[in-house]
């Protein structure tokens, strides 16, 4: 009977997912789709936290984190049949937070607004086709500095959270009190994802945020607010969006940058896992792109709208696909779970900053290995992708990083007389930029 029905499954998933073709079966999929679930869930605790500090309500931003996580990755396994999940993106988040509504006064809502701009932007450029010219034309250390810069920003906020990395009014930065509860409950929980990840448990963020916060309970540091509850109500942040007074001429950088970011976070992360999953060919390319760069654009604009910030497809799905993921069922799983997830918001309401510290900081571990892959004794590549990657930790900024590394490749090619290899988007994108940094220096 058992074996009937896993039968029947198997007939239902092989004729959606084509799970012989891709050399997988059920059980290999549902097991990789827990194994991402496992290494992304971090964000339904660290991205409330941290839109929290643009002002918005923790619990209503679970549940939409939660939402769009599962219908993102869904989505992306229906439409694409690829093994990778979607969620909002770190790194977005915290420029959101910190630097568009915290560095700049503004609302939230005005600041979400923009993400809604920047979100039908990356999605016009999508179904424009502007997106295969550009990801065909990014050279491999750009597409590598980006991930790495975002790696090191990532890590830089779990430092700060853990109050490992301070400021300093005459070093800029210094080192924090580390005999401190956050320094010592960060850095733990830092060493248990990177311990229990090098072994191979790929639950390892998880059980990290679980010790940490268990501990923080202990020495009093948390407050238990139970386990299970209904889904708390997101009409606070649903639809919530200043749409009509975010679209101004003042907003205008932010809304490119977003689109840029966006751009450039999502492409780069697909491109990277079907790689690792053996679909991409040497341009980066691979199959049913055209769906998959779909639904992560339209994704984006739903997930503003709902109340967060940009999504981006993950690259924690590359966990997945490394224990043997190689269709949507992955995806689908992954989602499924998400969707079970919201059941849970009184456990995100207790996490601390520092316990999620870990994750941010291990996040930044896995997003800066592709630096590894650059021609480092070629200057006119290892010169752009590590001033991609270092302008935006130091700049606290991903659009900068972005920037400096498009700017510093068409400097470097040119001025080695190999101009040549200058591609047009990326000469257009370094132009645009340089335009972007003298308007701000005028006024
Ligand atoms: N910005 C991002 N891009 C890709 N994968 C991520 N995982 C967490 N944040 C990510």
């Amino acid at each position: 009977m058992q074996q009937n029905t896993s039968a029947a499954n198997g007939g239902l998933f092989e004729r959606v997912f084509k799970l012989r073709e891709h050399g997988t079966d059920v059980r290999t999929e549902l097991i990789a789709g827990a194994t991402t679930f496992l290494t992304m869930v971090y964000i339904i605790f660290v991205n409330p936290q941290i839109l929290s500090a643009a002002g918005m309500d923790t619990q209503a931003v679970f549940v939409v984190t939660c939402l769009i996580a599962a219908i993102g990755s869904i989505g992306m396994g229906l439409v694409a049949n690829l093994p990778i999940a979607l969620a909002p993106a770190m790194g977005l988040n915290a420029f959101f937070a910190f630097v568009v509504v915290g560095g700049q006064h503004l609302t939230w809502q005005v600041g979400m607004g923009a993400i809604f701009w920047g979100a039908i932007g990356f999605f016009l450029l999508t179904v424009l086709r502007v997106r295969y010219w550009l990801i065909a034309s990014i050279p491999f250390a750009l597409r590598a500095g980006i991930g790495a810069g975002i790696g090191l920003m990532i890590a830089l906020m779990g430092l700060h959270n853990a109050g490992i990395v301070v400021a300093s009014p005459a070093t800029m930065v210094t080192v924090g009190k580390l005999t401190s509860l956050p320094c010592v409950l960060g850095t733990l929980g830092f060493f248990i994802i990177a311990i229990l990840a090098s072994r191979g448990i790929h639950a390892a963020v998880l059980i990290a945020i679980l010790v940490t916060t268990v501990l923080g309970y202990l020495f009093g540091d948390v407050t238990f607010h139970g386990v299970a509850s209904l889904p708390p109500s997101i009409a606070n942040v649903f639809g919530q969006l200043a749409i009509k007074d975010s679209f101004s001429l003042g907003m205008g950088a932010v809304i490119f940058s977003f689109m840029l970011v966006s751009l450039f976070d999502s492409s780069g992360t697909l491109i990277g896992v079907a790689g690792k999953a053996g679909l991409a060919d040497e341009h980066g390319r691979f199959p049913r792109m055209k769906q998959a760069l779909l639904v992560d654009s339209t994704a984006s604009v739903l997930g503003a709208f709902m109340g967060t910030s940009a999504i981006s497809t993950y690259i924690e799905s590359s966990a997945g696909v490394s224990v043997g993921g190689r269709t949507g069922l992955t995806a689908v799983a992954v989602g499924v779970l998400f969707l079970l997830a919201i059941f849970f918001s009184p456990l995100a309401a207790m996490v601390p900053a520092y316990a999620a510290a870990g994750a941010l900081i291990f996040v930044g571990v896995l997003m800066t290995a592709e630096l590894k892959r650059i021609n480092w004794d070629d200057m006119t590549e290892s010169v752009p992708a590590f001033i991609t990657a270092v302008m935006m930790p130091f700049c606290f900024s991903i659009t900068e990083g972005i920037a400096g590394g498009f700017i510093a490749y068409c400097v470097m090619k040119a001025g080695t007389g190999r101009w040549r290899e200058i591609r047009l988007p990326v000469l257009v994108v370094a132009v645009l930029f340089l335009i972007k940094f003298i308007m701000d220096g005028s006024h």
